[in-house]
């Protein structure tokens, strides 16, 4: 089976240019294939470059070197070289990412916060709010939260808005870092079956679990991403 979606020499290095232009190289060709259906934690010590390789995946980051090839509609894409269009109909598509902040945009309520991928996917705009508030509930966030922005929320409360918003639309690849962080034990076990029912759906997921419960529970495997050997 192709894979959803792999790295092939994929480098990242940092350029301080405040520092003289000090380089700092992080990824030293990673290669790393995720199948559908499978879930991969991203494992190594603190600094190694687990949440560079995030968003590297994500686009966030420019890649140095390398290719990250995404299955993507009826082919696939190199996110490293796509035109940038290009990248945002695939994370509109095909590529989720739950960061560990919320990025609150202001004025705009939580339901709708949580169904907007899924209407910027063709989702009917009724429907996609059912959807979220479906989700919102199974998260235990309180109802009386649903129509507020959530700039206000606590550190778990925003966690839980990014989650509802990244499961709902079903991505075919899902990118975690650290979804269980800010959460109480319930939620973190609300978070781990919703991860194993993603799993069961077919989603490829590339995950940074802290939190050795949810890592044992959700993994299939480890991918240990190693600091770079200029790094020191
Ligand atoms: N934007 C940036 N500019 C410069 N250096 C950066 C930047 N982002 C990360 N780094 C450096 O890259 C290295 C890897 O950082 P990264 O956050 O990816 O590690 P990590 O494995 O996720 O660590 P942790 O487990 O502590 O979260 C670190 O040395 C960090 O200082």
């Amino acid at each position: 089976m192709m894979p959803a979606i792999r790295t092939e020499g994929l480098s990242k290095a940092f350029t301080l240019h405040l520092q003289g232009g000090t380089r700092i190289p992080v990824l030293g060709g990673v290669d790393l294939a995720v199948h559908p259906g499978e879930c991969v934690a991203l494992w190594g010590p603190s600094g190694a470059g687990k949440s560079t390789l995030m968003r590297c995946l994500y686009g966030n980051y420019g890649a140095g070197a390398g290719r990250i090839m995404l299955r993507h509609g009826a082919g696939e894409i190199d996110l490293v070289s796509a035109d940038p269009r290009d990248v945002i109909a695939a994370r509109r598509e095909t590529l989720g990412y739950v960061s560990q902040f919320l990025r609150v945009i202001p004025r705009v309520a939580t339901r709708d916060i949580v169904a907007e991928p899924m209407i910027a996917r063709g989702v009917p705009r009724e429907e996609a709010l059912a959807r979220g508030t479906a989700l919102l509930h199974r998260l235990n966030l309180p109802e009386r939260l649903h129509g507020l922005p959530p700039a206000t929320f606590s550190g778990g409360e925003q966690q839980r808005v990014n989650l509802a918003r990244g499961f709902a639309p079903g991505y075919p690849v899902l990118l975690l870092d650290e979804p269980t962080a800010s959460l109480d034990a319930a939620n973190r076990a609300v978070v781990m079956a919703l991860i194993n029912e993603a799993k069961a759906a077919g989603t490829a997921i590339i995950g940074i679990f802290h939190d050795a419960e949810v890592r044992e529970a959700v993994a299939d495997r480890l991918f240990e991403v190693l600091p770079h050997q200029d790094a020191a």
